[in-house]
């Protein structure tokens, strides 16, 4: 019997090297995988995505035993009917945001209930599909989008659940493309209008002169009782830099919009807002930023409005580790931290919300490992003498486009066997007719890797299979799920049928 070693903590838990070098997940070797199913072969331990899944709604749960909690994964991530299937199991709702996203996850069987609907610019028929499946929540993303809905809601006889998705203007995220709460983006409505910045915890603000005078009560004016409250508090209970960064807010975008919904509230049910700041953020800061900017919206509309936003909805984000020294997030103490700024000052006179929270990576990511097969090794002396091994393998920017899109780092392993004990300073390729086409760039490796060996890339669950193409005509790999009970075919290679069905011309 071979002695198995646990792999790095990068890896699905199940992973194991022997004492040969084999890379097996749940006792399943990398070399029989590849033999059974083919290569590049996406890998996804669905234990490892049902364990990831029952951890962050206990961490959300734990984190506020006096609210309720929704967690929702963001299928965008990586969407199959049984994740669906595995994520709902763990008390999951689903997060979709294209007609496909929702296809899919309604024939897993899932409830509209236990759907959310997002994206900046649904067709009509992704909104009809939400009305009519009556989606948990259908997240306006424009002013406009009310309007839309509203119409649809009418023709369907239905009152749709809408939340406004706001941009509260924190920077964060692992890249200026998956950041998507800074106001030069085209994700949300912001809270303030352009050019006038509150500090929420400490209620001051810059505005431009002109909006200084038409929205800002001094400290000891009278508020501006018409405008700014709808149910005048007493003066006792009235804070001077509270109201100054509500007038902002009051006279901001997101109000605007929500005072909309709530006019046609006939066919709308506003249940709350939305704020998504980013993916692959490791600051938990940045969370509690929105968390203050987010409340600060619900107590304004209060005061404006009387109307208590039932459900803040926080979004994803949440990192993972993609190298052995990338350090890991600690979500539930994020998850608890978030929970203390909803006990804050702004939080007084008003009922707990629902709170919600949208993981996708966090979920999916550690679950999958892609599989290659190396081909051609050739070995680039650079002008500064030092040799960099170039390892060509069967996939690269098709499965895996987040290096070239984002310069995303990744690790790799030689998973057939051990190779040398001497390494080589290599760069993972693909097979594509781009030099930008880069699985991994800069590793190091056995410097006996040869064509017919398998390298497996760990932490390809996430944004990998949900972001591939064609290029080159390539065809899509399958999605084997392997857990304690062995591994199966959860989405099937493309074929070359596949791709000779779509080219209909004569
Ligand atoms: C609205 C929304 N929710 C959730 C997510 C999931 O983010 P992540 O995979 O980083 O958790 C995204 C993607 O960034 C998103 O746009
Ligand atoms: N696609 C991005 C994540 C953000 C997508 C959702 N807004 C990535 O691969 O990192």
């Amino acid at each position: 019997m071979n002695q198995s070693e646990r792999m790095s903590p990068v890896w699905p838990a199940s992973a194991r090297r022997d004492s040969e070098g084999n890379i097996s997940f749940h006792g399943i070797d990398s070399w029989d995988l590849v033999s059974q199913y083919g290569s590049p072969l996406y890998v996804m331990d669905t234990d490892e995505v049902a364990r990831r899944a029952e951890y962050f709604v206990k961490a959300a749960r734990d984190a506020f035993p006096n609210a309720t909690t929704h967690v929702s994964y963001a299928g965008k991530a990586f969407l199959s009917k049984e994740i669906c299937r595995i994520v709902t199991s763990k008390g999951m709702t689903i997060d979709t945001c294209s007609m496909g996203e929702m296809r899919i996850a309604l024939a897993a069987g899932v409830p509209g209930r236990r759907l959310v609907l997002h994206g900046n610019n649904k067709s009509d028929e992704e909104i009809a599909l939400a009305i009519d499946n009556d989606f948990a929540k259908i997240v306006l993303d424009s002013p406009d989008e009310a309007a839309r809905v509203e119409r649809i809601a009418r023709a369907h006889n239905k009152r749709a659940k809408v939340m406004l998705r706001v941009t509260v203007g924190v920077h964060a995220g692992g890249h200026e493309y998956i950041s998507t709460a800074h106001e030069d983006q085209k994700f949300g409505v912001p809270l303030l209008a352009p050019g006038v910045s509150v500090n929420v915890l400490t209620g001051e603000y810059d505005l431009p002169d002109e909006v200084e005078h038409a929205s800002a009560a001094e400290p000891d004016d009278e508020p501006r009782v018409n405008s700014l409250y709808a149910i005048p508090p007493s003066k006792k209970d009235r804070n001077p830099k509270l109201e100054k960064a509500m007038s902002a807010l009051a006279d901001g975008p997101a109000i605007a919009v929500l005072k909309d919904v709530l006019r046609r509230s006939e066919y709308l049910e506003l249940v709350g807002v939305h704020s998504h700041i980013g993916s692959q953020i490791h600051d938990a800061d940045a969370f509690i930023e929105a968390v203050g900017r987010v409340l600060l919206l619900r107590k304004t509309l209060y005061a404006t409005d009387g109307y208590v936003l039932p459900e803040i909805d926080l979004g994803g984000g949440y990192s993972v580790p993609y190298l052995d020294s990338d350090e890991a997030m600690d979500v539930a103490a994020t998850l608890r931290r978030i929970a203390k700024a909803f006990t804050a000052e702004i939080m007084k006179g008003l009922p707990a919300p629902v709170v919600s929270f949208e993981p996708g990576r966090f979920i999916a990511g550690p679950a999958g490992v892609t599989l290659y097969r190396v081909g051609t090794v050739k070995p680039v002396t650079l002008p500064d003498g030092t040799v960099r091994t170039y390892v060509s393998v069967d996939g690269g920017m098709s499965d895996n486009i987040r290096p070239a899109l984002y310069g995303a780092d990744y690790e790799a392993a030689l998973a057939n066997r051990h190779g040398s004990e001497k390494k080589v300073l290599a760069r993972v390729v693909g097979m594509h007719c781009e030099s930008g086409d880069i699985v991994v760039r800069d590793c190091h490796l056995p410097a006996d890797i040869q064509r017919g060996d398998i390298l497996a890339v760990p932490v390809t669950g996430a944004y990998c299979r949900t972001m591939s193409s064609n290029y080159n005509q390539v065809l899509r790999p399958a999605v084997v799920a392997v857990d304690d009970g062995g591994s199966h075919v959860m989405i099937r290679r493309e074929t070359i049928d596949d791709l000779l069905g779509l080219d209909v011309s004569e």
